[in-house]
C-alpha cells in the first residue's frame, strides 16, 4: 500500500483541501454534540489557518493534527449553549474554550500582553457553512511525536504535507514567526516602535 495513504493528516486535508469562497462572511462554528450543541459566530473571513501538530490543539479523532486559524475576539460571539464552555488551561496563552460535554475547543482568545492579542484561535472545520479559508502551512510538525506518533514515520508524514502544499515547519511559518519576533523587538525597544 503506498504509505501516504495510510498518513492521516486531519480530514479536511486527507479529503482535499477545499478553496476558500471569495464571498464567505463568516459563519457559525458548531461543536459535536447532538444535544445542545454549544454555537459560536464568527463575523468575517478567518486568517492564517493551518495545520497544527502541537498537542494543545484539538484535534478530530484519528486525526494527528489540527486545523487552527484566527478571528479578531470583537468579531467571536457565543449564540448558544456557552453555559457548556469552560477554559482548557488557564495559564496558557491560548484561552481554550472546550465545550465540556464533547471535548470540541470552540474559540481560544489570547487577552496576555502578546503579538497575538486581540486574536481568538478557532478551528474552521466546526463551521457549519462552507467557504472557510483553507489552510496554507503545516506548524509545530515534530510536536505530533509528543502525542504518540513514531518518529520514524516523521519523514512520510512531512512528505505528504509537502504533497498536499502545506509547507512543514517546527515552530510557526517564517512570516508569523517574524511577526511575533518583531512585536518582541519593539516592545524591548531592539526596533523603533
Ligand atoms: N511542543 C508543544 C508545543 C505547544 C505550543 O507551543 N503550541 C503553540 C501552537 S498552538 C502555541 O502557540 N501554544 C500557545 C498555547 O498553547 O497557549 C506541544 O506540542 O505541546
Ligand atoms: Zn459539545
Ligand atoms: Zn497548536
Amino acid at each position: 500500500m503506498d504509505s501516504a495513504v495510510q498518513i492521516r493528516i486531519h480530514p479536511v486535508v486527507d479529503g482535499g483541501i477545499k478553496p476558500a469562497s471569495p464571498g464567505f462572511s463568516g459563519g457559525t462554528l458548531v461543536c459535536e454534540c447532538a444535544d445542545r450543541p454549544v454555537k459560536v459566530k464568527i463575523d468575517g473571513q478567518v486568517a492564517h489557518n493551518h495545520a497544527c501538530g502541537c498537542t494543545k490543539c484539538w484535534k478530530p479523532k484519528g486525526a494527528d493534527f489540527s486545523v487552527v486559524a484566527v478571528a479578531p475576539t470583537d468579531k467571536v460571539s457565543v449564540l448558544e449553549n456557552g453555559d457548556k464552555l469552560a477554559v482548557v488551561d488557564p495559564s496558557a496563552l491560548i484561552q481554550r474554550h472546550a465545550c465540556k460535554q464533547c471535548g470540541v475547543h470552540m474559540y481560544g482568545p489570547v487577552e496576555r500582553e502578546h503579538a497575538f492579542q486581540g486574536l481568538s484561535f478557532v478551528h474552521p472545520e466546526r463551521f457549519q457553512e462552507p467557504g472557510w479559508a483553507p489552510p496554507g502551512f503545516a506548524a509545530f510538525v515534530s510536536s505530533i511525536i509528543e502525542s504518540g506518533v513514531d518518529p520514524g514515520r516523521m519523514d512520510g508524514v512531512r512528505a505528504r504535507l509537502k504533497e498536499v502544499g502545506l509547507e512543514p515547519y517546527d515552530c510557526l511559518s517564517p512570516g508569523l514567526m517574524d511577526y511575533v519576533a518583531t512585536w518582541v523587538a519593539k516592545k524591548s525597544g531592539a526596533l523603533p516602535a
